[in-house]
């Protein structure tokens, strides 16, 4: 009983995924560059740490994105007119995106520049 839900939970989640894929298109553009920081870092030969700190910030990333998409889906829920608070909400969680994904932009320049130059 447990188990199966459990093994449920685990589909939910998946299927929250993959309905982000498909509808948002800003997950898209995360997974593309996310494919691209990938190959670049096999190409340029990154080591343990380097990796771990690629991954956390990749995962980060789109763990954010669909957390916005789900906090844009739940305001549109509670209201379909134009509120302040509801643009306040959606604002401030696309700034949170923002903010993670300069700050990876950041710490991929700082690992990825000095072994390109
Ligand atoms: N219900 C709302 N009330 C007030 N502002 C909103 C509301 N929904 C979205 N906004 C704001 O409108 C701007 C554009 O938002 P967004 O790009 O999500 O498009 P949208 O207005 O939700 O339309 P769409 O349904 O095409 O996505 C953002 O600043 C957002 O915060």
């Amino acid at each position: 009983m447990k188990l199966t839900r459990f093994v449920s939970s685990f589909r939910f989640a998946a299927q929250g995924i993959v309905t982000s894929v498909k509808r948002e298109q800003n997950m898209k553009v995360h997974l593309l560059s996310a494919v691209i920081v990938a190959l670049a870092g096999l190409w340029t030969g990154l080591d343990r740490l380097e990796w771990m700190l690629v991954i956390v910030l990749i995962g980060g990333m789109l763990a954010l994105e669909l957390i916005n998409s789900a906090l844009e889906r739940t305001v549109d829920l509670v209201t379909e007119e134009r509120h302040p608070l509801a643009k306040q909400a959606k604002d401030m969680a696309a700034g949170a995106v923002l903010v993670f994904a300069v700050t990876s932009a950041i710490i991929g320049l700082l690992i990825f520049l000095p072994k390109w130059f």
